[in-house]
């Protein structure tokens, strides 16, 4: 496994770790087991549909990596690598390792990288987990690469477009579900992704690095795209509007929206986007970025401001004005993200995201009290565990909705990115909670999960972590839930990912 950096004591993510951060942890591969045993046990809806477990196919309309066998690494470089990294030089122990995916939705003719930590735990225990294929399967395989190209005036977009579709449409091209044709991903069988560009093709990598740095393009995720683009649907971000992006670094958000704000050059409806971030390392990080973006100065810069607050106190403006919208992008476990990030699975634990929906519902709970009145706050997380995600939602429209209903969750905006399949959220899930106590130090021993439907049966069975917004809340919102958005990686090939559009009405 790579090294990865030491980050700051005050980082979130790394305390709510803090109790799973062991080396046995780590070593024995313990997250990929619990992962499995957690998501496993989560009813349908949550990762997997209605018909994971059977031969059915869902409606996709976009471009799968649905690659052959040359395409999805059997050349001759690629057998090598896997004979390397395998230890052996029989090209039969290599083919070993690549195995036909079973299902039969859009992962159905991909292969899958049996040597995986997580293809092995599956495997090990694939017969409880049948209905997880579809959707171990695509984690286990690494992203797709995905391009963003930016709209703005200062920046021609249509030489790289150009380019892009003479030179290299057999590695990228643009998704079936955009109608706008600038979201870019990689095309079906090239097997491309963020670690191969350079290999595959080192003139789409300088291509793809002089777009990002002159301004025309970004490298971002479909999930990660969703926020922006859904507040613009919903018309809460346009030319002018006043934004607040919550914890906004590195700043892939911060920029998508400054693309929209600064959209005209009158000066009585410009905009402006307030970039907010805890840490002021990763601040200066997405200063940079703004800089780098290409964009003449005094058209973007003079339009962000950077703040440095903990977004669960982020002070009410001056001016009295309140947020057209409000991008709230929490920290998470980020646990969508572990196609393109080796580090999230081994550490993986329940703790970590019980440990992280106290502070995401805090940051919720301020963006729902710094919106105007008709505005938006998008909520999202990269991670697909209810805890970080519904429970929270559900837990803030419970206390802002107290005194009345002053807060409603929207509906998708259908329109957005027609034929694109997102899963409707949850109402019921399951709450596990990680017992490492007797934990028996052989290979087999992960530790168990208990799961508790009900908040009374976990404080019942004394379960000192269990809090009562971990549970759904029936009270006034549970029947909305349905309103979230769940992008799961087996879908589109993307990675996992959670939104939901909370307006505020009174
Ligand atoms: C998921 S990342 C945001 C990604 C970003 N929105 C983007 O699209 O590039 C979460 C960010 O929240 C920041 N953060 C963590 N705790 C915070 C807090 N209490 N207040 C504000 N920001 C926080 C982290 O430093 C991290 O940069």
């Amino acid at each position: 496994m790579p090294k990865r950096k030491k980050s700051g004591s005050n980082n979130p993510l790394s305390s709510a770790r803090k109790d799973v951060g062991g080396l046995w942890h780590r070593k024995s591969g313990a997250g990929y087991h619990l992962f499995l045993s957690y998501y496993g046990n989560q009813p349908i809806g949550v990762v997997t549909t209605e018909g994971d477990s059977h031969q059915s196919k869902s409606a996709i309309t976009a471009p799968q990596c649905d690659g052959n066998k040359a395409a999805m690494g059997n050349s001759r470089a690629a057998k090598k690598r896997r004979r390397k990294k395998n230890g052996s030089n029989s090209a039969s122990s290599a083919d070993t390792n690549v195995i036909a995916a079973t299902s039969t939705t859009s992962s159905s003719s991909q292969e899958v990288d049996a040597s995986h930590p997580l293809m092995q735990a599956f495997n090990s225990d694939s017969n409880k987990y049948a209905h997880l294929t579809n959707f171990i399967h695509a984690l286990s395989r690494p992203l797709p690469l995905t391009l963003r190209i930016r709209k703005h005036e200062s920046a021609d977009s249509s030489e790289l477009t150009q380019t892009l579709s003479r030179n290299f449409s057999n590695f990228v091209s643009p998704v079936a579900y955009d109608p706008t044709k600038q979201i870019y991903q990689s095309t079906p069988g090239s097997n491309l992704c963020k670690f191969n560009l350079g290999h595959q093709s080192p003139e789409l990598k300088s291509i793809v690095v002089d777009a990002s740095m002159n301004g025309t393009l970004a490298r971002q995720e479909l999930g990660s795209m969703l926020p922006v683009l859904s507040l613009e649907a919903v018309d809460a971000i346009r030319k002018g509007s006043k934004v607040l992006d919550m914890c906004a670094s590195p700043g892939s958000k911060t920029l998508q929206a400054l693309e929209i704000v600064v959209s005209n050059s009158d000066t009585k409806t410009r905009g402006r986007v307030i970039a907010n971030d805890v840490h002021p390392k990763r601040l200066d990080s997405l200063r940079d970025a703004v800089h780098r973006s290409g964009v003449p100065a005094e058209e973007l810069t003079n339009r962000v401001t950077y703040t440095n607050f903990d977004a669960s106190v982020f002070p009410f403006p001056k001016s009295k004005k309140l947020f057209d919208a409000i991008i709230c992008d929490v920290p998470c476990s980020g646990d969508g993200t572990i196609r393109k990030d080796p580090h999230i699975l081994p550490m993986w634990s329940p703790r970590t995201s019980n440990e992280l929906h106290g502070l995401q519902l805090k940051i919720l709970l301020r963006a729902m009290e710094l919106i105007k009145k008709g505005g938006v706050v998008c909520y999202s997380t990269c991670s697909l565990n209810p805890i970080e995600d519904e429970a929270v939602v559900s837990a803030a429209l419970r206390e802002m909705n107290a005194d009345g209903n002053s807060y409603q969750l929207l509906d998708w905006p259908e329109d957005l990115l027609p034929g694109f399949t997102r899963r409707p959220g949850v109402d019921a899930w399951n709450v596990g909670f990680y017992d490492a106590n007797n934990l028996e130090k052989d290979d087999d021993d992960f530790g168990s999960l208990s799961f508790y439907d009900s908040y009374d049966s976990a404080v019942e069975a004394e379960v000192e972590e269990a809090k009562e917004s971990f549970w759904p809340n029936s009270a006034n919102n549970k029947h909305s839930l349905h309103c979230c958005s769940r992008l799961f990686p087996q879908d589109q090939d993307t990675g996992g990912f959670f939104v939901a559009l909370i307006k505020r009405i009174k």
